[in-house]
């Protein structure tokens, strides 16, 4: 984008790299310039934490209201039971209320990590469109709101395109999902004075007409921005239906776990992410970002450190550095590996990697020590019949290892 913004909010915004698309740039600026704006994403309640795609956004409304504007962080207590069919192959399966209640309660508590709540002019707030959209009439939905959304239109947007494109089954339960979506805004519009839709880019056709329906309906300006996603090694779409999606709720993911994830980061990637999910200064970032060879591994851990300590607290982003000194530099245990449980007998090797999540079968299990990828307390296993002994187990934690990277502690049940 040519246009150089002038409120606080869109040029770290852009300088940090989280803008792919916005519908009116300079509109939504001038707007931002006037204070106090408020900005809504919503979050469906599909799995009861959100994960580091959805990170992007938690940090832009985190940005939000350090820059003086108002968050509103919308549940999708509503949307979840129709389920958004954007870029997605299939329908998403159906999920009952208390399936809902629960997975809420859970991305809540991801959000008073990030973003303060309460009833000052900065304070956010977390409605949830089930409020407005459970009693929604349909003759009148449609008549007041269904008459301005042309199909021919909606027809023509990539999220749903790709799906029509391959004579995939699109439901009308899914399609219907663009106009509540669309109806959130006006809605969240009248009740907040919200001005600003964001999501990621996949959200377009969603935030684009919601943009249209408050035009339309409360000849109001308000504006829609979307990120990029981020994606993959294989490229793509990092989410909570992609295999090995990364959790911030420590339920789900140890706080160790998500370090590591954080440490591994791709050379390539820790400007990118460190711009993205860390709040550290430009210059510093740039620093950072240009130091090579084996001094990279001091900006990873700089990066590590500063995503756990918003994630989970400085306690506990000291606690993984620490468990990973040891276990890396120290060949030792450290306390807070992912730990499973197993029954205090002799137990085959391939069988505990397995259990430990370090191998996702036997065969690939017997590959794993076959290549000399595997270890019991830090010594390479050579046979891929070995045991582990039911003594061993009851003295303490055994060590597992699946490369340098992976590792795992089993104790006895
Ligand atoms: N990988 C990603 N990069 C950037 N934004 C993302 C990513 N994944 C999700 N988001 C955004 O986070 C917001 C909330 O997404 P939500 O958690 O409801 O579903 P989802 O993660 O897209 O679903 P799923 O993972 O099941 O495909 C949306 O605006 C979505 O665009
Ligand atoms: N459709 C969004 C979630 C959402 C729900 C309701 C909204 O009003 C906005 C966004 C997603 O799947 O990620």
């Amino acid at each position: 984008m040519t246009y150089q913004p002038r409120s606080d909010f869109l040029r770290i915004l852009e300088e940090r790299g989280f803008i792919q698309d916005c519908t009116d740039y300079e509109g939504l600026d001038a707007k931002l310039l006037e204070g106090g704006a408020a900005g809504y994403i919503g979050f469906d309640a599909t799995a009861t934490s959100l994960h580091v795609g959805s990170l992007i956004q938690i940090m832009m409304l985190r940005w939000l209201q350090k820059t003086g504007g108002r968050p509103i962080c919308l549940m999708g207590g509503g949307t979840t039971r129709i389920g958004d069919p954007s870029f997605k192959d299939d329908a998403r399966p159906l999920l009952d209320d208390a399936q809902i209640a629960a997975n809420m309660a859970g991305i809540r508590q991801v959000f008073d990590r990030y973003i303060a709540f309460g009833d000052g002019p900065t304070d956010a707030v977390m409605p949830d469109n089930d409020e407005w959209l459970s009693g929604l009439k349909y003759i009148e939905f449609l008549r007041d709101y269904g008459r301005h959304f042309s199909v021919n239109r909606m027809l023509s947007f990539d999220s749903v395109k790709l799906r029509l494109d391959r004579e995939q089954n699109l439901s009308f339960l899914e399609f219907n999902y663009m106009l509540l979506q669309a109806y959130d805004f006006l809605e969240l519009h009248r009740r907040h004075a919200c001005v600003l839709q964001m999501g990621g880019s996949d959200q377009w056709g969603n935030i684009v007409n919601g943009v249209d329906l408050t035009r339309r309906v409360a000849r109001a300006e308000v504006y829609g921005l979307t990120s990029p996603l981020l994606t993959t090694a294989d490229g793509r779409k990092m989410g909570k239906t992609a295999q090995g999606a990364i959790w911030l709720n420590a339920e789900m993911l140890s706080p160790y776990e998500f370090w590591q994830f954080w440490r591994n980061t791709a050379d390539a990637d820790v400007g990118r992410f460190l711009k993205l999910y860390t709040e550290l200064p430009m210059d510093e970032i740039g620093r950072l970002a240009r130091l090579g060879g084996a001094e990279i591994n001091e900006a990873k851990k700089t990066l590590a450190n500063a995503v756990t300590t918003l994630a989970h607290g400085p306690e506990a982003a000291a606690a993984a550095e620490a468990t990973a000194r040891e276990t890396f530099e120290q060949g030792g245990a450290g306390a807070d590996l992912p730990t499973v449980t197993a029954p205090a007998e002799d137990a085959p090797v391939t069988q505990l990697l397995v259990r430990a999540g370090l191998a996702g079968s036997m065969k690939e299990a017997k590959r794993l020590i076959a290549e000399g990828g595997a270890r019991v307390d830090d010594q390479p296993v050579a046979d891929v019949a070995a045991i582990v002994s039911a003594d061993r187990l009851r003295e303490g934690p055994v060590k597992l290892s699946a490369g340098k990277k992976r590792h795992a502690l089993v104790r006895a049940e």
